[in-house]
């Protein structure tokens, strides 16, 4: 079983190397030698004590002489201080490694993590990280060089049988005794473990929910009733945490018990055989075979009180190795040309993977030339929201294409493509660091594009009211700022750099009159610059400037054409529908 961890954490047998973690672990196998290489000699050292005892006891005692002692005492001193530096070796190559292991991973869990959040909302990605220390931890950890010293037991047992076999057929006994132990230990809190690593999980994605909603819980006293609730999540894991500690506490207490035993019964076993005379040098033989059998179990013990570490690293590996490969980072494709602002949907369908049945955008087929407004209204949960986000490459269509300048924009590669896409979503979404920094979208800044993208929103006379101007810090989620000023900095930010697209959700639901104004004379300007807008919004003044307007209606096109048109037509069927009632 213990093999089996050291196969997977060590390395030692790799069976498919194309696994990103695997590869990145396998980077690391040369230090692990190393530590191995060493620990041979201090497991040799490990003998210094009883050899020490042995030559205290045949060249001192019986001679009395005290300088044989002093000699004696200086040359394991020595070894203790060698074997001492040794292991401090073994310790900072562990580290270094886990070092090494951080470079190669760390920016391919960021993106997977933030590729996994994109695909589920609900996907817990603060657990990526606490994975990643968890296997980081162990892989650093003393506990792995005491379960890499496990095949040196070999040697005390050698050493065990060469002072007498029986001596050593007594300690094999407790050797398999003490593997059937740490065996069943594994067995029964394995699946303990992962049921309270499961419930900790869903008490913890359940408070990271309530707590981004604080002010509302406060304001309308849902704090008990939300307790209540997550005590009934974090109980179930403190119950078959319970439940493990329990059963490993068991399990280590027999692993103890047998240790000591094992130590007491091979000195008696020494004690009788050296009556017998049938032990070389009885009294100090039958002491050094009881502190080499000692030696024998006690990396045996320490892996059984080790084990709940060692299993939450495992299924930790499990879960990174799985995230990575659902998640590998995207192979930098050929550089594509700016695009002109040309959209094109082709028969876009979506629906969620978990209901293909009803999908959210049905067979939507349309285009927008470059330089053009679309407008696109259309009743509550109608599907804009959703259209909005498979235009910037958010979704992946069930069924058809979204292409800007004929280039499937799920395809894109999004750090790219961001360079010439705007984009404000509903919720606004603006990130903590300063006003700058969020406009620029947290690159270098472009002083002139800040400045530009500034003026056309009129947001000077504003921004000159902060007592750091630009450099003023927003708040978590930009909680410092009104919601109009939020919305604002949101609409800077999805028009800076003049990207050739511009798709904005509901961009005026915070705005006052005189800042929609603005959002309208800002959205005219670009457009007579090539800029191609699609807003969903029902607002008048952009029906004024939008050279089409779509309708939507339980994720169909319900109407399409000019907006003069469109409002035509709608206020004909109307008047029909009256009619007939
Ligand atoms: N991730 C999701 N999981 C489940 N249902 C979803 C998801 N995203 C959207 N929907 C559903 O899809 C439908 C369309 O939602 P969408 O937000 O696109 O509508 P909308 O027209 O923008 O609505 P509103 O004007 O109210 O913002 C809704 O019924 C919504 O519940």
């Amino acid at each position: 079983m213990y093999q089996e961890i050291l196969q997977e954490l060590l390395l030692v047998t790799i069976h498919n190397p194309s696994l990103i973690l695997k590869k990145a672990l396998m980077g690391l196998a040369p230090h692990y030698r190393k530590v191995a290489f060493f620990g041979f000699f201090t497991n040799l050292m490990v003998l210094a004590p009883s050899w020490y005892m042995l030559e205290v006891y045949d060249r001192v005692i019986f001679s009395r002489n005290t300088n044989t002692l002093l000699m004696l005492t200086v040359m394991v001193v020595f070894i203790y201080l060698i074997m001492e530096s040794l292991e401090r070796v073994r310790r900072s190559m562990l580290q270094q490694s886990a070092a090494e292991l951080d470079q190669s991973l760390n920016s391919k869990l960021f993106n997977a993590a933030f590729a996994a959040r994109l695909n589920a909302a609900d996907f817990p990605a603060q657990r990526v990280f606490t994975d990643y220390r968890s296997l980081r931890e162990m892989l650093a950890s003393p506990a792995l060089i005491g379960m890499m010293d496990i095949p040196f037991i070999l040697i005390f047992i050698i050493a065990i049988f060469l002072i007498h076999s029986s001596l050593g057929y007594l300690t094999l006994g407790g050797l398999v005794i003490q593997t059937v132990i740490a065996s069943l230990n594994q067995m029964r809190v394995q699946p303990a473990l992962q049921e309270a690593n499961q419930h900790a999980l869903a008490a913890q994605r359940y408070f990271g929910n309530i707590q981004q909603y604080a002010e509302v819980v406060r304001a309308m006293g849902m704090q008990a009733a939300l307790e209540t609730r997550w005590q009934d999540k974090q109980q179930g894991f403190l119950d078959h945490q319970a439940q493990a500690s329990e059963i490993a506490g068991k399990y280590a207490a027999y692993s103890k018990f047998l240790q000591i035993t094992q130590t007491s019964m091979v000195l008696g076993l020494g004690c009788y055989l050296a009556i017998n005379q049938s032990l070389v040098n009885g009294a100090a033989m039958m002491i050094v075979a009881s502190i080499l059998a000692a030696r024998v179990l006690a990396p045996f013990s320490q892996f059984i009180a080790q084990w709940r570490n060692l299993a939450n690293a495992l299924q930790a590996y499990e879960r990174l190795s799985d995230l990575l490969e659902q998640h590998p980072a995207a192979q930098p494709g050929m550089e594509l040309p700016a695009p002109s602002g040309q959209i094109t949907v082709e028969n876009l369908s979506y629906a969620l993977a978990d209901n293909p049945r009803e999908p959210l955008l049905r067979n939507m087929q349309f285009r927008v030339a470059p330089g053009e407004v679309l407008l696109v209204t259309g009743p509550s949960a109608s599907g804009k929201t959703t259209l909005s986000k498979a235009l910037v490459g958010l979704l992946q269509p069930s069924t058809g294409k979204v292409r800007l300048d004929g280039v499937d924009v799920y395809q894109w590669d999004k750090e790219e493509l961001g360079q010439h896409l705007g984009y404000l979503p509903q919720e606004i979404e603006l990130l903590d660091g300063t006003i700058a920094e969020n406009i620029c979208r947290f690159g270098t800044p472009d002083v002139e594009q800040l400045q530009a993208v500034i003026e056309l929103l009129k947001l000077q006379a504003w921004i000159s009211t902060l007592p750091d101007g630009l450099e003023t810090r927003i708040g978590h989620e930009g909680h410092l700022l009104s919601g109009g000023r939020r919305q604002l900095v949101g609409l800077a930010r999805a028009l800076y750099g003049k990207p050739a697209i511009v798709v904005l959700d509901e961009p005026n639901a915070n705005l006052d009159e005189a800042s929609e104004q603005r959002l309208q004379q800002a959205v005219y300007q670009l457009k007579t610059q090539n800029t191609t807008f699609v807003i969903i919004s029902h607002l008048q003044g952009i029906k004024e400037i939008a050279d089409t307007m779509m309708v939507m209606s339980k994720g169909q096109i319900l109407r399409y054409g000019k907006p003069d048109e469109v409002i035509a037509s709608l206020q004909q069927a109307s008047k029909e529908a009256r009619r007939k009632v």
